[in-house]
């Protein structure tokens, strides 16, 4: 288990700004200095495996593309299933599948039906929550295959675009963890 002074400024300095990007009047907060870095990304996997720990989850969901290089290793780490949530398209066998919005456009995401069940306790994991919308199609789409959404676990938080405001009204008391705010 990683045993660091200060894990939030270790995960804030290996974060970069890149304005203006994918449009204009986007900040854009790029982890990929952080993944190249293994101490930090063993600290943020371990972080977000101990956040998995307190919600008795049963299965880990990560939404593409970014939220799958995080969840799966918490998934591992904690010793649960690895369940990715994928943009439409990209899974062979029956899906559910949910469109949304988000802070640069539209998408649409899917699962397949047969990865939940009733029973389940998803913990979601994802890099970066903006105005929520991701993150609320994902809780539709996991409560629709029978789940429960046990918890929700971000490295990053952008608080002006509003998704904490969005998604603790329908996380029905479920903990939304953040590792960073902005
Ligand atoms: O809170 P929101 O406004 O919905 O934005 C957050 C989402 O946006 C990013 O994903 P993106 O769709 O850019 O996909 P990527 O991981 O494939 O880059 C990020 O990884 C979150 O999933
Ligand atoms: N500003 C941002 N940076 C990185 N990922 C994002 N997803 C939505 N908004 C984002």
């Amino acid at each position: 288990m990683t045993e660091l002074a200060n894990i939030p400024e270790l995960l804030a300095s290996r974060i970069r700004d890149v304005a203006d990007y994918p449009e204009p009047g986007v900040m854009f907060k790029d982890i990929t200095p952080l993944l190249a870095d293994p101490v930090a990304f063993t600290a943020l996997t371990d972080t977000l495996a101990q956040a998995a720990a307190g919600t008795r989850a049963t299965k880990v969901v990560g939404l593409e593309a970014r939220g799958f290089i995080l969840g799966a290793p918490v998934a591992v780490r904690a010793g649960l299933g690895f369940i990715p949530v994928r943009k439409a398209g990209k899974l062979p066998g029956a899906t559910l599948s949910q469109a949304y919005d988000l802070e640069y456009g539209s998408a649409e995401i899917e699962v397949h039906a047969e990865d939940l069940a009733a029973g389940d306790r998803v913990l979601i994991v994802d890099d970066v929550l903006a105005t929520g919308g991701t993150a609320e199609a994902a809780i539709q789409l996991i409560r629709r295959a029978g789940a429960e959404v046990c918890g929700l676990a971000i490295l990053m938080e952008l608080g002006f675009l509003g998704g904490r405001a969005r998604l603790e009204p329908i996380l029905d008391g479920a903990p939304l963890e953040a590792l960073l705010q902005v």
